[in-house]
């Protein structure tokens, strides 16, 4: 597909392509998941990439209210498609990822509707999802406040139930109660799910949803009592400021008692609260929902910047034989190999623990729905887990793929640095990576508790079941072969996490209480939490590699790529590993020198495995990442596209510089 994209022009990458050690198609399929898969995407690209409305090759030059009405045509055009064309649900979604602007249909589809679907009653599913479904209303999630956003029982919105009208009086109190950041909010959604602490009969019953009206429906103005606005321009041209992330204050604004979302806990027309037999935590399930979304979100930014900087590390040359022979590739330095590999190996790892937390949260899912809770905590923990370890590390991998691309990385027209700006973010919506790692320590020292109690954990936790082995076991590592081994991975990695977990649970046992041992311990438990996610991502890899996988050589490039995703970790925690006694110092050095072996075999397949991406040009949106590697001419071109470039003598030459210069010229001459 991106052979059509590229149109038949030189592909000066050919020479790359011809090295490739496997079947390219085969590679596609494995990380799509499907023939299907592939089939579906390559044409939802393809829709996106030849149509004009869809151009955002001059995106980040835009002025914020010019960018602001093309998300908003981009929006309606999709949607025209979508309906002209009978795009399902899976083909639909496709579209808006391929349009790759953020916007408010994001928020409408990932959070309003899915928080009416878990919190709404059939009832009130029936009525407002059948609007939003045709877009008659546009909704977004309105949580976060000015005052506070992790700690969402410090909420201060207040919904108080009046009985003499059957309706709830929506207020912010106080500055801080200001609802701040909900994307869609500041100037396009009509409606909002809207977190307020629920009271009625004079007490104080915590968060819930609510629904609300926010905008009319006929001119858009704000309803009565709601002040609403943008919060202002954020990081990076382009990038997220597509998006109207709002603020808003809500001054006694009266809603019928039926707009309370009623799946978790109703109020009655007498003004009794009641609560359901599920468990509370559910209010936070739309939000579980996304963090597993992140996940892929994570994998597909990350994999575009692994692309551009291979695409380009094969193209850029620099230094050379003394005696004027070619120059090298940048991409043939093993010190560039060291610092791109792994990032290569992290897209694949992501991407296949990626679709193996969608299957979690499908069953937790079906579970639930027959009334089956005891998966949540698991699902919580892997959501939140995940979400914070990919996005951390994809952040990370964007910045470093710059610097990998020299100076032309810096450029916008690379792609990179709206791509960076666009996911960091990410790092902290939908909970703070921090916040939420500590809460998968939380789960981890329970589970350690557990443990010591007799019972036998499962799931993402079996492992610490084994606690007699894995506390005490050495690695049989003894060469540089033996880490090829999955098993001898597997095992070095959970015997660190557990280690880790329990000696974070032997300290906070020794402080004065629990409570303050969890605050002390809070860096370790942290890196407690990443060893143990860490463990999950090589796990789901390993287990990947004993599918089916079809394809010349496929499987063989997985098993290097998930060599390296793994003994690259060795590498940068090896600390944990050697405090731990998981391994010694030498075999840490083995695992080092097996690693270079394995960046030299990738080498000549690193084209064609980012290939394997299957991205238009379109949607990689780089001069540097092109398909045809056509690079120079690609950024030569775009320069000229800059509003700078558009008179040969700058506005404020007549103003500013001319003045200065004559009179420097005037006092030279005295
Ligand atoms: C180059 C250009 C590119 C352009 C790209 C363009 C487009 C992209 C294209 C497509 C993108 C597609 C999709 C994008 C998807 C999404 C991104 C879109 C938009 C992002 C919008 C962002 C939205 C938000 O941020 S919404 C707000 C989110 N807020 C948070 O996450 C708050 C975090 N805080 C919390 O979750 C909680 O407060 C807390 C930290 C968990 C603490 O909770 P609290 O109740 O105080 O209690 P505890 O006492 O700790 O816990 C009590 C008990 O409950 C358990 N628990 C907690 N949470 C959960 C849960 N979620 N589920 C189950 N159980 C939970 C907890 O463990 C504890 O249990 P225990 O008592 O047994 O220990
Ligand atoms: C681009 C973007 C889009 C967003 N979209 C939405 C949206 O649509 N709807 C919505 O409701 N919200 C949205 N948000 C808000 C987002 O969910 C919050 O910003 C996020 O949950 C973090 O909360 P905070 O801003 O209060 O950070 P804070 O909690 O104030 O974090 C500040 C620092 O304190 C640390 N910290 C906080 N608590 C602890 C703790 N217990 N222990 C240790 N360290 C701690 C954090 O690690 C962080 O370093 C969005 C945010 C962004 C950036």
């Amino acid at each position: 597909m991106a052979a059509a994209d590229w149109g038949g022009k030189a592909d000066h990458l050919a020479g790359e392509r011809a090295t490739a050690q496997f079947d390219v198609d085969g590679m596609k399929v494995a990380w799509a998941g499907s023939r299907h898969a592939v089939e579906v995407a390559d044409r939802m690209a393809c829709l996106v990439a030849s149509d004009p409305v869809f151009r955002k090759d001059t995106r980040t030059m835009l002025s914020r209210k010019e960018l602001f009405k093309d998300t908003l045509k981009k929006a309606a055009h999709a949607w025209k498609r979508t309906v002209e064309l009978h795009l399902t649900e899976e083909e639909a979604n496709l579209l808006r990822l391929y349009i790759d602007q953020p916007g408010y249909v994001d928020l409408h589809w990932v959070m309003f509707v899915p928080a009416i679907k878990g919190q709404g009653t059939e009832e009130q599913q029936k009525k407002w999802l059948t609007m939003a479904y045709k877009f008659q209303i546009i909704g977004t999630y309105a949580q976060t406040e000015l005052g506070h956003g992790s700690n969402v029982q410090g909420l201060e919105t207040t919904a108080t139930f009046d009985p003499s009208t059957d309706e709830f009086i929506m207020h912010s109190p106080t500055l801080t109660s200001s609802k701040w950041w909900p994307g869609g909010l500041g100037k396009t959604s009509t409606h909002a799910v809207v977190y307020a602490r629920l009271i009625t009969e004079g007490k104080d019953y915590g968060i819930h949803g609510f629904i609300m009206q926010l905008r009319s429906l006929d001119d858009h103005s704000p309803l009565p009592g709601i002040t609403i606005g943008d919060i202002g321009g954020k990081f990076g041209s382009g990038a997220y400021n597509s998006m109207d992330n709002g603020v808003m204050r809500l001054d006694h604004v009266r809603i019928p008692r039926d707009q309370m979302l009623m799946r978790l806990a109703q109020v009655t027309r007498e003004g009794k609260y009641v609560h359901s037999d599920v468990p509370k935590q559910l209010l936070y399930g739309t939000m579980v929902y996304v963090r597993q979304t992140i996940v892929a979100d994570a994998s597909r930014a990350l994999s575009r910047a692994v692309c551009i900087a291979v695409r380009y590390g094969a193209i850029r040359k620099q230094f050379g034989s003394k005696a004027g022979g070619p120059e090298t590739q940048v991409l043939n330095y093993k010190t560039q190999q060291s610092r791109l590999f792994p990032f290569l190996a992290s897209a694949y790892a992501f991407r296949f623990v990626g679709q193996w937390l969608k299957w979690l949260y499908t069953d937790v899912t079906q579970k639930l729905e027959s009334k089956d809770f005891s998966t949540l905590p698991e699902a919580h923990a892997c959501t939140a887990g995940l979400k914070s370890v990919t996005t951390s590390a994809t952040a990370d991998a964007i910045e470093e793929c710059q610097k990998l691309c020299g100076g032309h990385g810096y450029l916008n027209s690379s792609g990179l640095p709206e791509l960076f700006a666009v996911n960091l973010p990410a790092c902290t919506y939908e909970g703070d990576n921090v916040v939420l790692l500590l809460q998968v320590a939380r789960f981890l020292m329970k589970t350690v508790s557990q443990v010591a109690s007799g019972k036998q954990p499962v799931g993402t936790t079996a492992y610490m079941g084994n606690i007699q082995h894995l506390m005490q076991c050495k690695s049989v590592v003894n060469t540089v072969e033996d880490w090829l081994n999955p098993a001898a991975i597997k095992e070095v990695f959970e015997a660190r996490a557990l280690r880790m977990a329990v000696n974070c649970a032997q300290n906070i046992s020794k402080a004065p209480s629990q409570e303050e041992g969890f605050s002390e311990l809070s860096p370790d438990l942290v890196e407690a939490a990443v060893a143990h996610v860490q463990l999950i991502i090589v796990t789901k890899f390993i287990e990947k590699l004993q599918e089916d996988i079809l394809g010349h050589g496929v499987k063989e490039q997985l098993q290097k790529l998930c060599g390296i995703y793994a003994l690259h970790l060795i590498h940068k925690h090896l600390g944990d590993f050697l405090s731990t006694g998981c391994v010694t110092a030498r075999q840490g050095s083995l695992a080092n020198e097996r690693l270079g072996k394995l960046y030299a075999q990738v080498r000549p397949n690193a084209v064609a495995l980012v290939d394997a991406f299957d991205y238009t040009d379109h949607y990689l949106g780089s001069a540097l990442g092109r398909y045809d590697g056509d690079v120079y001419s690609a950024l030569y071109k775009e320069a000229w596209k800059d509003p700078l470039n558009e008179t040969v003598v700058p506005d404020g030459y007549q103003e500013h510089l001319r003045p200065l210069l004559k009179q420097q010229l005037k006092l030279s001459r005295l």
